[in-house]
């Protein structure tokens, strides 16, 4: 069985590698059609969604995988959201989110001017690629979920929904 995972952010590789370990995981970096940031759970979704029928597109012999972070408000509080998306070879779609955190609202000033929350990570924890290692959620959970476990459960949540569906 072939994957194609839609971003090269390891991150994002390594989890679809982790749930499925006997498949070959190649990655392409498709384009989302969604904004870079995107800035709700419909927006992060459909990113998710566009990158998963990208890969099929593009490798029409594999299985489409699309993770998207994003954020998104709830009243007046920011959170970073995230969302995955399944499209199998029938052209079927399935999605699942991952976890939600509140992110500080010191945050809200640069993200609504339209600066990437990983550059804001950057400069926030002076390290360098935040997002292609314990991302936003691992700085904030004191690395106890970091961003590549957080998309193993998204991709976990794909991959059983897929099965389910396939077998009924
Ligand atoms: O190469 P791709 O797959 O696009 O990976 P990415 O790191 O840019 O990740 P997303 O596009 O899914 O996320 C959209 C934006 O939100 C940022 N982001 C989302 N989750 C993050 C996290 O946990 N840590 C740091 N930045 C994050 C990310 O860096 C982008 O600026
Ligand atoms: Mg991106």
């Amino acid at each position: 069985m072939e994957i194609t995972i839609g971003s090269n952010n390891p991150t994002k590789i390594a989890a679809v590698q982790a749930i499925f370990p006997n498949a070959s995981v190649i990655n392409r970096n498709v384009p989302s059609n969604v904004s870079e940031q995107p800035f709700s759970d419909e927006e992060t979704r459909q990113g998710a969604i566009n990158r998963a029928i990208a890969c099929i597109r593009e490798n029409p012999n594999s299985i489409g995988i699309g993770l998207e972070g994003g954020i998104m408000y709830i009243r007046e509080q920011l959170y970073l959201c995230n969302w995955g998306a399944l499209v199998d070879q029938e052209e079927n779609v399935y999605t699942a989110s991952g976890a939600r955190i509140l992110l500080p609202s010191g945050f809200q000033s640069q993200l609504t001017e339209g600066i990437e929350l990983g550059d804001v990570m950057d400069e926030y924890t002076q390290k360098k690629e935040v997002r292609n290692n314990e991302g936003a959620i691992g700085i904030f959970t004191n690395d106890l979920v970091n961003r590549k476990e957080m998309f193993v459960h998204v991709v976990k949540l794909l991959r059983g929904q897929w099965e389910f569906y396939n077998k009924n």
